[in-house]
């Protein structure tokens, strides 16, 4: 489905309602990190309950709890945190107090707002920013994202009074996780490694176009028991500025420097990537040795963008038909129709029949930056053609382009750089948000049971 500018502008009722209340309610009450916050309202004495207290990392879940409320009373709750850029990503869902005045996310379903129903974490990943077009990103993993948690008297648009704050940090470097930056030869990286001296299965993660190094994936998996290698490959350091060959020698020269590393569990290491990422994997794990398992999330089977090197040979990007970029009635590009198929354009297919890796395509089918599934499918025909093992595919219905880890919140439309302008990305928040859960266990599944780390 294609989103509309409105969801994208935050025009749900909050935008009008929310700025003029969060202004009028930013004197601070009694505030606390993660715990419990309490504030003494004419009322009630509510209390703010976030379980557990210490410290959580950004994939994991949290118990939200409210209590010291009237019988059957009604509340908004209110989430909002700012990026590392200052801009707001804010939600808030209305809900009704129990009989004894205690309200449970566990157990009370939303009543209506960004969400509805029963979703313990709904007020994490249905948060939209307040900047169109804009999208969560973590730049400094050893900094937390901090939730602000409210609990309003009332159900929005006529809430009131503030009952109960709290703050709520959600890091990405989990606890004894090590985070070494790399700067060997040409490799331009961060390696994240468990608590405890390994060798540990080892990852090297790719993210799509955009440039720079993101490190927030390849942290939090590191704290499952892999060694991960975040790795930059241009837009960073001395890399390239822009992408327009790929050389599969500087990845050959990654793949190997996490092979020999003492850490690192041989003989072969794994490789995870989403959109431009994925079909980096699909291309390392044809051309290069070494490779066991690659999960490729909405990755492409088709070179798009920039050519590709690798010693003599060339594959060209697939062809890019202009005339098939729709405008949605909200302005914004829908670029999906606008890759010529592979099947058409024969030499931009990686040969992925060469590979000997274990691959899993994990697909949103509601991807609109371009046909995920289909190239899934095409790679799996083309592999078994060949007489390869077939490679599993987990479809998400209603799951987009922009799958990250569990509860971030969904980027239905965003500034693509190859494209120049906004595009849409897809995906249903609720079903997106479930994609993401599934597909972080998948892929540790994966990985561990290939690469040779616990069950
Ligand atoms: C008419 C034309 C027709 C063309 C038709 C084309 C047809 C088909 C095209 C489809 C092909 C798509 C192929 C690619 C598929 C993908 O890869 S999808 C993208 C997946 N991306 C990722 O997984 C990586 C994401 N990484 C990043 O985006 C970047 O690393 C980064 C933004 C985090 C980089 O950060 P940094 O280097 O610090 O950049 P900045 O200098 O801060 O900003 C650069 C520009 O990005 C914008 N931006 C920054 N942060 C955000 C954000 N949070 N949300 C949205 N946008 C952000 C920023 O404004 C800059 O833009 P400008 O230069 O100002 O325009």
């Amino acid at each position: 489905m294609v989103a509309s500018s409105l969801s994208v502008l935050r025009a749900c009722g909050l935008c009008q309602w929310g700025l003029k209340n969060w202004a009028r309610l930013s004197g601070p009450p009694l505030l606390r990190l993660g715990g419990r916050s309490t504030w003494a309202s004419s009322r009630t004495t509510a209390t703010l309950s976030l379980k557990p207290s210490g410290r959580r990392c950004w994939d994991e879940p949290l118990h939200i709890a409210v209590q010291g409320l009237d019988p059957e009373q009604p509340v908004t709750l209110l989430a909002s945190l700012r990026d590392e850029k200052g801009a707001l990503f804010r939600s808030h869902a209305r809900y009704r107090a129990d009989a004894e005045g205690k309200l449970d996310l566990e157990r009370a379903p939303a009543l209506g707002g960004s969400f509805a129903g029963l979703e313990p974490m709904g007020l994490i990943w249905a948060m939209e920013p307040d900047k169109p077009f804009w999208r969560l990103v973590k730049r400094d993993v050893q900094t937390p994202f901090v939730v602000e948690l409210e609990v309003l008297d009332g159900h929005e648009p006529d809430a009131g009074q503030q009952l109960a704050r709290a703050l709520h940090e959600r890091h990405f470097v989990p606890p004894g996780v090590r985070r070494v930056p790399v700067r060997e030869g040409r490799v331009r990286a961060t390696l994240f490694l468990p608590p405890e001296p390994g060798p540990y299965p080892g990852i090297v993660d790719l993210f799509g176009l955009g440039g720079g190094l993101l490190e927030y994936r390849a942290s939090l998996l590191a704290g499952k028991g892999f060694a991960v290698m975040a790795l930059a490959y241009y837009g960073y350091d001395d890399l390239p500025q822009s992408l327009e060959t790929v050389h599969l020698e500087y990845f050959e020269e990654a793949v190997n420097y996490l092979l020999h590393h003492p850490e690192v569990k041989g003989p072969g290491i794994g490789l995870l990537g989403n959109s431009k990422g994925g079909e980096l994997c699909l291309a390392i794990s044809s051309f290069l040795k070494g490779i066991t398992a690659a999960v490729i999330i909405n990755g492409s089977v088709a070179v798009v963008g920039a050519s590709l090197h690798y010693k003599d040979e060339t594959l060209p990007p697939v062809g890019i038909m202009r005339d098939r970029v729709k405008m949605t009635k909200d302005g914004i590009m829908d670029v999906v129709e606008a890759l010529k198929s592979p099947l058409e354009d024969q030499k931009s297919f990686i040969p992925v029949e060469r590979s000997d890796t274990t691959f899993l395509f994990l697909v949103g089918q509601d991807d609109h930056n371009w046909k995920s599934e289909f190239y899934a499918n095409e790679a799996s025909k083309r592999l078994q053609a060949h007489g390869k093992e077939k490679p599993q595919i987990i479809c998400y219905p209603e799951a987009g382009h922009y799958i990250e880890p569990p509860y971030w919140p969904l980027c239905r439309a965003a500034h693509h750089d190859l494209v120049g302008g906004p595009i849409v990305y897809g995906g249903e928040p609720r079903a997106h948000a479930m994609a993401q859960l599934d597909v972080w266990e998948q892929l540790q599944t994966l990985f561990h049971k290939h690469l040779g780390g616990k069950s």
